[in-house]
């Protein structure tokens, strides 16, 4: 996929299709007729419907799993926002090849397959106080990398990141999409003292006055705060809906990653289901912005796509009730009509 401007890619986002209402019906219709007081399975329920909805088969399937992880580098970094030194960010690629990180593990048990996509991780992105992180070509190059690593024969599509000073990032896109100052959105990341979350706080009030001019433009904003990796998983999210692939979203920097999609259109995340809330201090209010309710809390706040790759476990519990569980009339156990 290419996408020639902002204003293409912004066609692209308001023209989405819708889901498979007929799939919906038919995965509720079946729930409500299996061994088990109506509603009881709680979430476990919602999530069948709605993988049903989105796979178009009234008995979903979790056989073709992707974990995609896109890793980028940030100018930002110069601020000193992180705790870790910017190079952490190659040396963390080489580790997921190498099977030595979080996710690598958690794919595994999971059972889904785990790509990794850097974006010239050894050219960091311009820092957002000096300057714009990405030209609009820059951005939309990522977008459509992103774009590109979803196919529409996948059963699910899980995302995840790695990029050093991405918290700060996201904060940034936050700040910039949603309101409420940097404070609301900043939180410790890789593990910032006090002084440290200060200077990201004072970082991205330099970046929204820099880039007050576009701020009303989702997009625009996405290109000059945002990073790479983000930009591709927002490339990622939209692709997965123009193909009909359900979406599991990871932390507060892959949710502040696909925001600019609601921000474009409300309805732009239908797809999509928070995998967790982590334990980054703006998350849980970006998920109340986006309207997305998280299906874990574990006190995670890893990044890679760790938490959305444990909530893989919850979906194959739930679709393992939903297609093999016996309904009433095939058990032979008495129902509450009578
Ligand atoms: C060894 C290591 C592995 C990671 N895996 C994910 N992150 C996470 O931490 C980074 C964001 O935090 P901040 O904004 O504070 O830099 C991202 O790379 C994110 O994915 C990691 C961070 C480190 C240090
Ligand atoms: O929630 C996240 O996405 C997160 C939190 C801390 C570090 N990296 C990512």
């Amino acid at each position: 996929m290419s996408f020639r401007s902002f204003d293409e890619l912004r066609q692209a986002i308001l023209g989405l299709p819708a889901g498979n209402d007929e799939a919906a019906r038919a995965a509720a219709a079946r729930q409500n007729t299996l061994t088990k007081p109506q509603g009881s399975l709680g979430r476990l329920e919602e999530v069948a419907i709605w993988l049903a909805r989105w796979q178009g088969r009234a008995k979903p399937q979790l056989d073709r799993m992707k974990i995609v992880v896109f890793a980028g580098s940030h100018g930002v970094t110069a601020q000193g926002v992180s705790a870790f030194p910017a190079e952490v960010t190659a040396q963390m690629v080489a580790n997921f090849a190498a099977g030595g990180a979080a996710i690598n593990q958690l794919a595994k048990v999971a059972g889904a397959e785990l790509e990794v996509i850097p974006l010239q991780v050894e050219q960091p992105t311009g820092d957002f106080t000096q300057e714009a992180a990405m030209s609009e070509a820059e951005f939309l190059s990522a977008v459509a990398t992103g774009y590109d690593a979803v196919s529409s024969d996948l059963d699910l599509v899980s995302l995840g990141e790695m990029g050093i000073g991405n918290t700060t990032t996201a904060a940034a896109l936050a700040t910039a999409l949603f309101g409420g100052g940097a404070d609301k959105w900043v939180g410790r990341g890789t593990g910032v003292d006090d002084a440290g979350l200060k200077r990201k706080a004072t970082a991205i009030e330099a970046g929204l006055t820099r880039h007050r001019d576009i701020l009303n433009d989702p997009l625009r904003v996405a290109a000059a705060l945002g990073g790479r990796e983000l930009a591709a998983m927002l490339g990622a999210a939209l692709a997965a809906r123009k193909h009909g692939v359900p979406l599991l979203l990871d932390g507060f920097v892959t949710s502040a990653a696909v925001a600019p999609l609601f921000k474009l259109n409300a309805d732009a995340l239908a797809h999509a289901v928070a995998g967790h809330v982590s334990a980054e201090a703006g998350h849980r209010g970006l998920l109340e912005a986006l309207k997305l309710q998280p299906l874990l809390n574990l006190g995670m706040r890893l990044g890679e796509g760790s938490g959305a790759a444990v909530a893989i476990n919850v979906l194959h519990a739930a679709v393992a009730c939903h297609n093999g569980m016996a309904s009433f009339a095939e058990a032979g156990v008495s129902d509450n009509s009578a």
